[in-house]
């Protein structure tokens, strides 16, 4: 039996994905086949109240011994956490993971790493300066599923990747679903469909075109975007052409195009119907992926050779009865599985056993590639958030 590994979370915030993260957590990971490592959660803190905090802890299901905290500022200064998951809005996140990095502790980021490029090479620079782990949670890129398309892609099966689509639309109705005071649309806390959402039909674009190639000769792509503004003045939609610079001996450049709507759906009868939301296109055929985007469950592989490989990808559960997400996008978990984001905390958790300092599937490199990105588009468009969540200022009382 490997010798097993335990990792020591403390959860920074107490929402909606912070809850999802944590139950996922605290699943055996020998149900995954992970046999090498243990996660526990040993604390948690929320900005409003510790009473909230031991709710979260008690509705999760942490451990008794588990600490509740009224605020971050506590929670960073826990000598018995190894790392910490940030799951509040984009627009703290810089100051969140500075709070975390100039503490000594590790990090776990959720996805936008940031409102901009800018606080991203802060973040980098001081994670490396600290010496400590710091990685952007885009859990997508950890699934089996996505280790997958990207072996399908490096293999060469595919021929030449050239093109690739990805559409993460969730066809919400954003004035009945959200208050303008709701992080999905709200310009103070960096809300709108392209950081939200944009960011894993890039993801899909990037780690199809980008991660797949050898760093030597990865090239940011160039970017041409148009958005749609929402009455709250951020992007309701986004749709983002991207082409990535190859040489000749590469095959030439290669195209992405990236879209998202909060309005639309990519999965309209919440079936499948409607076909695959990413398609990656090579010489030799292609690789389907269907909805949801973030958390796909399904692929299908067409090649010119005739063949046809469909594959479901079931994410491993604690069992029956664990409908536990409360997300708003009809991306609740069938009966029985857990939600995917086990994978991401275990890429974390193996890189603090083994002294790595970012995660091998998205490096921090590419974080910030498309953040640059993601900036571009916002500067095509005159989209802008208030000035006071872009600073780079820290500590800033936001
Ligand atoms: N990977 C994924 O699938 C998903 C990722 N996300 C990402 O997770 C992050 C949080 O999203 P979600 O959990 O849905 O958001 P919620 O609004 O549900 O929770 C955010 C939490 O952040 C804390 N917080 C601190 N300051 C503020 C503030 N000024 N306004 C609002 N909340 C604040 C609060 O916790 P407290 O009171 O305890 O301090 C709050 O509960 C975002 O970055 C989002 O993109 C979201 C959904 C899915
Ligand atoms: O990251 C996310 O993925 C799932 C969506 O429901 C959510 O809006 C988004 O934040």
């Amino acid at each position: 039996m490997p010798e097993k590994h335990t990792v020591r979370w403390g959860i920074l915030a107490t929402g909606g994905i912070a809850e999802t993260f944590t139950r996922d957590l605290l699943v055996d990971p020998s149900t995954r086949g992970v046999n090498d490592l243990v996660h526990t959660v040993v604390a948690a803190a929320s900005s409003s109240s510790a009473s909230r905090a031991k709710e979260f802890l008690s509705k999760v299901g942490a451990p008794d011994s588990a600490k509740a905290y009224g605020s971050y500022k506590e929670l960073v200064a826990d000598p018995n956490i190894d790392i910490i998951y940030i799951a509040t809005p984009h627009s703290h996140h810089f100051q969140n993971a500075m709070l975390c990095l100039e503490a000594g502790k590790n990090v776990l980021c959720e996805k936008a790493f940031t409102t901009n490029a800018a606080q991203t090479e802060v973040l980098i620079k001081k994670a490396k300066e600290k010496n400590l782990f710091l990685m952007e949670a885009v859990w997508t890129r950890y699934f089996p599923l996505s280790i997958y398309v990207r072996d399908l892609i490096t293999s060469g099966k595919l021929g030449v990747v050239r093109h690739v689509q990805a559409d993460n639309s969730t066809g919400d109705n954003p004035e009945e679903s959200f208050p303008d005071s709701h992080r999905m649309v709200n310009p103070s806390l960096a809300g709108g469909a392209l950081l939200d959402l944009g960011i894993y039909s890039l993801t899909w674009v990037f780690q199809c075109l980008y991660t797949t190639q050898p760093a030597s000769s990865r090239q940011a792509p160039r970017v041409s975007s148009t958005i749609t503004k929402y009455h709250t003045g951020v992007d309701e939609a986004s749709h983002v052409l991207l082409t990535f610079p190859r040489s000749k001996e590469q095959g030439g450049d290669a195209v992405g195009y990236a879209t998202t709507c909060i309005r639309l759906a990519s999965d309209p009868d919440g079936k499948g119907s409607a076909g695959p939301c990413i398609r990656i296109y090579g010489d030799k055929g292609e690789v389907q992926v269907w909805w949801p985007t973030f958390r796909p469950t399904k692929t299908r592989l067409v090649l010119k050779d005739g063949t046809v490989e469909e594959k479901n990808w079931e994410q491993p559960g604690p069992g029956a009865g664990s409908k536990w997400y409360n997300g708003f996008n009809g991306d609740n978990n069938a009966e029985g599985e857990g939600h995917g984001m086990f994978w991401e905390a275990d890429e974390a958790g193996s890189a603090l056993r083994d002294g790595r300092k970012e995660g091998r599937y998205e490096s921090l490199e590419e974080s910030l590639t498309i953040m640059k990105v993601m900036d571009e588009v916002r500067r095509q468009n005159d989209m802008k958030y208030p000035e006071k969540i872009e600073s780079t200022e820290y500590p800033l009382e936001l």
